[in-house]
């Protein structure tokens, strides 16, 4: 029976294993972490992360084929096929600081793997990591290997939160690079043949390994870069009359472009785009091509951009102060379906609104309190270091002060507000009853609805006034400054 270690039960490593097992029965599966709570929650019948159809998937096979476990080093040791998975954070001191990627995680990972090692292995990156780690990976490995033969692939992972298990389940194609030597493409078969399981042949693409670490980072800068050019065109329609999402439907109807990842929006977050852009333009300043670091740096100033404006829409309509102001915070994860906050949006949108001393009231379904409150106090980059490793035990971990209040109902959140933002696109927005709302709020009432789920004439009518990222204004802002002063 082919063993499979995976180092790190995250959104990744959880997902991506629980559906190696799902689909293979033949193989086994253990997921390891140094983050005992993790595993026990992965271990108990409320998993750690949020992520529809996860739990059943899961459930079917945990402890036949599918393990959870702290005890890292004796499965790896036992294994066949370790994947690592471990977070793969912005730098935040040192060279390249703010930029590259901090591979603290991956090297302790590797020195365990080759210090554990009794027989031969094949060492899978499945974190998202700069070109040319492979090689780096190799040197660790080798040169502390006591003749033991490693294979290192590339097999990027590009499941999207939410949407995990479908896209896990049918992926539009799954990369595997490798070394183009016989014992590399020896490995490249055997990781071939687990995703052969279920996934067709002619979506199983191989290649070599620097072409596979690269297309994960291009792949998600593209993406990236979609968004931001939506949402750099919206503030254009803001100030002309268009409406972003004709001008969407119209651009996506070109079969060369397609309709895909053209909302625009407040901005894009998760733990992936803006990192992986950040490590790209580390990656290319460093082969001293300035001009496309700069090229691509520009998706991330356009997302900075589009936060920063949304703050000021909401103060220069609030007559230039929310100072006292009650504002509802409606959603606080990055996008829905998932609980993950991780670059959320809503995490600067509410340090631009505390910074002018609006008193928050917040409200997501799956987000807890407590990570709201954690947040709101963390340092940039600081997020994607594992908790245990980052928070020493009795330290402060919460934004203690009252201007910020967390409810479990979005009535309760707007009692009483001068407005609300909208920051996740929760399918439960569309349908909360918003004449309701209006009664209770304070007047003028206004909604910023920074993921345009809302439909603002519905709204206007019962009297709101109302803000839609890249929509016709309303007459109330048509005269306020639209952009952040620079
Ligand atoms: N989240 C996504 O949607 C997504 C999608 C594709 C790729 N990725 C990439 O996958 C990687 C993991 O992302 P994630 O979202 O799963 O992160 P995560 O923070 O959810 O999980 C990483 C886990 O690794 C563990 N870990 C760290 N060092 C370890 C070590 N030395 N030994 C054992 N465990 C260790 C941590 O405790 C943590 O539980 C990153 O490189 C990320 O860029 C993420
Ligand atoms: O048209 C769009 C599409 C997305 N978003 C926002 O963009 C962010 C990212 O969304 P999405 O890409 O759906 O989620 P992620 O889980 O971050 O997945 C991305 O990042 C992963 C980590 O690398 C990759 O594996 C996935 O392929 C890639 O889609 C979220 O805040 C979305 O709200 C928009 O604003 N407009």
């Amino acid at each position: 029976m082919v063993k499979i270690c995976c180092i790190g039960a995250g959104y990744v490593g959880g997902p991506t294993m629980a559906m190696i097992a799902f689909k293979c029965p033949d193989i086994q599966v253990v997921v390891v972490d140094i983050s005992a709570p993790r595993i026990n929650a992965w271990n108990s019948d409320r998993l750690p992360i949020f992520e529809p159809g996860l739990d059943d998937v899961v459930r079917s096979c945990r402890n036949n084929n599918l393990f959870f476990s702290t005890d890292v080093e004796s499965h790896v040791a036992d294994a066949d096929i370790i994947f690592v998975s471990v977070n793969t954070p912005t730098k935040t001191r040192g060279l390249g600081a703010g930029k590259a990627a901090d591979l603290t995680y991956w090297e302790s990972a590797a020195r365990m793997i080759a210090e554990v090692a009794k027989s031969d292995k094949i060492v899978v990156e499945k974190s998202t990591v700069p070109v040319k780690t492979a090689e780096a990976i190799e040197k660790i490995l080798t040169h502390n290997s006591r003749g033991i033969n490693f294979q290192i692939l590339s097999n990027p992972e590009f499941l999207a939160e939410g949407t995990a298990i479908d896209d896990l389940a049918n992926p539009d194609r799954v990369l595997i690079g490798g070394r183009e030597t016989p014992e590399g493409q020896k490995a490249v078969a055997a990781l071939k043949d687990v995703y052969a399981h279920w996934v067709p042949e002619d979506r199983i693409i191989t290649m070599n390994l620097w072409s596979a670490e690269l297309s994960k980072l291009a792949a998600n800068a593209i993406l990236a870069q979609r968004i931001s050019s939506i949402n750099a065109m919206s503030a254009l329609c803001e100030a002309t009359g268009a409406d972003v999402s004709e001008v969407a439907y119209a651009v996506g109807k070109d079969s060369r472009i397609g309709h895909k990842f053209l909302n625009a929006s407040v901005g894009f977050g998760g733990s992936c785009f803006q990192k992986d852009i950040l490590n790209l333009v580390y990656i290319c300043e460093c082969n001293g091509l300035i001009e496309v670091a700069n090229y691509w740096k520009q998706v991330v100033q356009i997302n900075d951009y589009q936060k920063a404006r949304f703050v000021n829409r909401v103060v220069s309509s609030m007559f230039n102060t929310v100072s006292g102001k009650k504002i509802a915070i409606l959603g606080f994860a990055f996008k829905k379906d998932t609980g993950d906050t991780r670059e959320t949006p809503a995490i600067d949108v509410c340090q631009g609104l505390l910074g002018d001393k609006a008193q928050l009231c917040i409200y997501d379904p799956q987000v807890t309190e407590e990570q709201i409150r954690r947040d709101l106090v963390t340092s940039k980059f600081d997020w994607d270091h594992p908790q245990h490793l980052v928070v020493p035990p009795g330290s402060p971990t919460s934004n203690k002060n009252d201007t910020v209040r967390v409810t479990g109902d979005a009535y309760e959140a707007a009692k009483g507000a001068h407005g609300i933002c909208i920051m996740t696109e929760w399918e439960e927005f569309k349908l909360l009853d918003y004449e309701r709302i209006y009664q209770g709020m304070e007047k003028p009432a206004f909604v910023f609805d920074g993921r345009n789920v809302v439909k603002p004439e519905e709204l206007r009518k019962i009297g709101f006034i109302v803000y839609s990222v890249g929509k016709p204004l309303d007459p109330w802002m048509k005269d306020l400054p639209a952009a952040p002063s620079t």
